[in-house]
């Protein structure tokens, strides 16, 4: 089963009238696999999980779960989801809307599993509409586990979770994929993303621009994080090293670059000594606004769409 693709898409386009949303996307996900798909608001990501459970209908190219077109009965078997606009009936209790789920399902999970699964036991006779947020994210969750499906959609899950909570629900999150099932995530977590995923997916108005395991993605980007004292202000150090893009606060320059020799050695022969200098390995969070920003600057597609900068630092 593992290897096994559970999701096939092919050029896949979205438009919301003459807004194109997603931009031709082609992805191949397999079981026992965590897939976490990271972009700013507006990327596209819910519009892309709606396509994939066949929610919206593509306005080109298509989209198979498990063999089946998505949306059809078959696919919907087999496919849990846990979406942003979750809304449930108000009266009926955690318990009740369990109950009520796994009816849909041919082999649920038993309701008390879901329940210690999302940790909701204290909360098995509470009504939907007396939960407060993150606990209305948690039946949400075990909502999209009671099926017991091959495939879990998560819409930014861990939204107004408390700490114990986001743990209960990675800890889950594990155990399915080493149950041989798939998950499909989007975050604005990156913590979230590194640590649950094995590819991410980076979507930039509605294209993947980058997408590799968490560690791939950094080592990829070679990037490194850069700060010394200054006391220039940024229009100032900006003119003397235009090619890279500084932020100075409080008297330290930060920067985000692939050579940071060639950088320093720029600074030094226009005179800045670069006191408490720290050189740093870039974090996932640095390397996704870099991609990001790389993107809208040069609308490349890419990984290696930051290799040219690169090398023009390396020739510097
Ligand atoms: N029903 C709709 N009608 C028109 N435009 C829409 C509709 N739903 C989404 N959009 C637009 O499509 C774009 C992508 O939205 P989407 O919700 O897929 O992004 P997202 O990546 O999930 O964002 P977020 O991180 O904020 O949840 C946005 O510009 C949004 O305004």
């Amino acid at each position: 089963m593992t290897n096994s693709v559970v999701v096939s898409v092919n050029n896949l386009h979205h438009s919301y009238g003459d807004k194109s949303v997603l931009k031709g996307l082609d992805l191949s996900l397999k079981a026992g696999r965590v897939y976490g798909f990271l972009g700013a608001n507006g990327a596209g990501k819910t519009t892309l999980i709606n396509l994939l459970l066949g929610r919206l209908k593509a306005s080109q190219g298509s989209v198979e779960i498990l063999g089946n077109r998505a949306g059809s009965a078959a696919a919907k078997a087999k496919v849990g989801a846990m979406l942003q606009i979750g809304s449930l009936p108000a009266n009926l209790t955690v318990l009740e809307q369990l109950n009520l789920f796994a009816s849909y399902y041919q082999s649920p999970m038993p309701v008390s599993k879901a329940l210690r699964l999302s940790d909701l036991n204290a909360h098995e006779n509470s009504p939907f509409s007396k939960l407060s947020g993150g606990l209305k994210q948690r039946l949400l969750f075990a909502i999209a586990i009671i099926g017991d499906p091959q495939l879990v959609f998560l819409d930014e899950p861990s939204l107004a979770m408390d700490v114990n909570a986001r743990q209960q629900m990675w800890q889950t999150i594990r155990q399915l994929k080493a149950q041989g099932k798939t998950v499909v995530l989007t975050t604005h977590y990156m913590e979230e993303a590194e640590v649950l995923s094995d590819e991410l997916f980076i979507l930039n108005e509605g294209k993947i621009i980058a997408q590799g395991s968490p560690s791939e993605l950094s080592h990829n980007m070679q990037l490194s994080e850069v700060s010394f004292a200054c006391e220039l202000n940024e229009s100032e150090l900006s003119a003397l090293l235009p090619e890279w893009s500084w932020q100075v606060n409080e008297g330290k320059a930060a920067t985000r670059c692939k050579a940071p020799n060639a950088m320093l050695k720029q600074a030094f022969v226009n005179g800045l000594s670069c006191d408490l200098l720290s050189v740093k390995p870039s974090s996932l969070e640095q390397t996704f606004l870099s991609l990001t920003e790389t993107a809208e600057h040069e609308d490349k597609t890419p990984v290696n769409s930051a290799s040219e900068k690169s090398a023009k630092e390396q020739a510097a």
